[in-house]
């Protein structure tokens, strides 16, 4: 979801009923995979019908979108409810009225109020400010908004007076029952296109919590009686920076992502890695594309031993790799337990549903290679990313450092085992960042060297606040002087966010 409001956290809602914290973390994970997959498909969609749509003038890309989520079971929060939406922040912005839909802000399609029904009274759950009625806003946190019906904008009817049943009945027995009203605001944008022709879209912010204040009747401007409710934003919420919003929502709408490459890894990966440019003419780059390490030929990978378990390592006492890693389970789904070394389950591991070896499965998003402004190609991912999720290893060539010495070119690509990144001075000097130094020494250490072989972790760039942080590994061999270096999620990232580690960062002293 794209955050692209400048939004102020002042104090947190009120959450009567809790929701137990790991519910709360996969729900949240299911909005954002929602959103995405159904921005995806719509997109297929669009490509694939684009010239046909036309002729099929009822058809709608964005119904068809949701229903095959609908489908699939992925529409999250699909019954009615009052008050917040888990996974929903004040602030965010939907590209159209089904996205609201996708992530259960506001279930109906078409009508500006959706409600539902308690103790036998009809409740307003939330209404859309689409600017098709005359709602005038006074102030930010106060919004008067007419009812629904007899609006011949919207229903192509002759004009009529509205009738208390359905949304507006619900406004008005929401102001009696004073429950909270979800506010979602249209926002319309314009952009000059080509020939100075102006082309406008509308975008869907989640404004927050609302309570109706009044509701009362009066002569509309078609000189019918409509209903009004004066809604007041309820306090200690996140405030939106209104006068910002629309210049700010349009840098996501008018991305000219270019895609390079679909996939990068050309089928190696367990998902697509495609490879956009909105930058420049750049196109992807030359590199041959490995799933795993490559040891020197003199490395022989040994194994001591791994357990034996039958019934998914979780018992501790019992597991010899999790033994190894210091008798503490290190992953529930994410890292939960960092080491200087985990010693993940390999083959010998007779448990179906191990849970001791997160990062064997695999790359599980949807990631991205794309250009930088200053920093050439950097990764993001399309979809959110939760906290301590396993990302990608970084692979490459195995080298002695004695070797790199030798290897003529530059440095750029090169990972320390010891988890030190090395690298020289950054292409844009006005980047004010500190970056580590070439040690001076090339001694018996070795070196993952992704200059002609690599992976999409070669294009991780640096931060000194970055989102992802490297964790050594060790599964298929015992060698603690060349464990695969794995990056991790530290925090919870929204799609679209540069992925970065910091180069400088060491992951531990790994005793030999
Ligand atoms: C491992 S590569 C990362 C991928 C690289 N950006 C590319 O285009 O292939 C390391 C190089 O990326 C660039 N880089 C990484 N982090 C950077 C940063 N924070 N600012 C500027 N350049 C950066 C530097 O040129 C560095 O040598």
């Amino acid at each position: 979801m794209d955050k692209t409001l400048e939004i102020r956290k002042v104090g947190l809602l009120p959450n009567k009923k809790r929701t137990r914290v790991d519910d709360r973390d996969g729900i949240i994970h299911n909005v954002k995979e929602a959103l995405d997959e159904y921005r995806e498909t719509l997109t297929k969609l669009r490509q694939k019908h684009g010239s046909e749509a036309d002729k099929r003038d009822c058809w709608r890309p964005d119904i068809e979108a949701v229903m095959r989520l609908r489908k699939k079971g992925k529409l999250v929060n699909m019954r009615k409810q009052l008050g917040p939406i888990l996974g929903v922040e004040v602030g965010d912005e939907f590209r159209n009225r089904a996205e609201l839909t996708v992530v259960g802000l506001h279930l109906n399609f078409r009508r500006g109020i959706e409600y539902m029904k308690r103790d036998g009274k009809i409740l307003a759950t939330s209404i859309v400010n689409s600017g098709r009625y005359a709602n005038h806003v006074g102030s930010p946190d106060i919004l008067i908004y007419s009812g629904e019906g007899g609006n011949p904008r919207v229903e192509r009817k002759k004009p009529k007076d509205q009738t208390l049943k359905r949304g507006n009945l619900a406004l008005k027995n929401s102001m009696e029952v004073r429950t909270h009203v979800r506010v979602i605001r249209a926002v319309k944008h314009f952009e000059v296109g080509t020939c100075a022709k102006k082309r406008s879209f509308t975008t869907y912010v989640y404004d927050g919590l609302y309570k109706v204040e009044h509701f009362w009747q009066e002569r509309g401007e078609f000189g019918k009686l409509v209903f009004k409710s004066l809604l007041k934003r309820i306090p200690r919420q996140p405030i939106i920076t209104w006068e910002k919003v629309s210049k700010q929502l349009k840098k996501p709408m008018m991305s000219k992502d270019i895609v390079c490459k679909n996939d990068i890894s050309e089928g190696k990966e367990t998902m697509p890695i495609r490879v956009v440019n909105a930058i420049d003419s750049e196109s992807h780059p030359a590199f041959n594309y490995t799933r795993y390490v490559i040891y020197p030929n003199f490395f022989k990978a040994t194994k001591q031993r791994g357990c034996d378990c039958l019934h998914g390592c979780l018992e501790c006492k019992s597991c010899l790799c999790v033994m190894n890693t210091g008798g503490v389970f290190s992953y529930n789904n994410t890292i939960t337990d960092r080491k200087s070394l985990i010693y993940d389950c390999d083959t010998t591991c007779k448990s179906s549903s191990c849970k001791n070896r997160i990062c064997q499965h695999g790359i599980q998003f949807k990631l991205e290679v794309f250009r930088t402004k200053s920093k050439g190609w950097g990764v993001r991912s399309r979809s959110y990313i939760p906290r301590g999720s396993f990302i990608c290893e970084y692979v490459g060539e195995i080298l002695q450092e004695k070797e790199v010495k030798q290897r003529r070119g530059s440095h750029e690509y090169l990972f320390w085992t010891n988890g030190k990144f090395v690298d020289h001075p950054f292409r844009d000097a006005s980047q004010h960042v500190s970056f580590p130094k070439l040690p001076n020494f090339f001694g018996d250490g070795f070196v993952i060297d992704a200059t002609q072989h690599g992976n999409v972790g070669r294009f991780v760039n640096h931060s000194c606040s970055p989102n992802l942080s490297a964790q050594s590994v060790l599964y298929d061999h015992d060698d603690v002087r060349i464990p695969h270096m794995m990056l991790f999620a530290k925090k919870s990232i929204p799609p679209h966010q540069e992925l970065t580690y910091d180069y400088s960062s060491r992951v531990g002293k790994i005793v030999p």
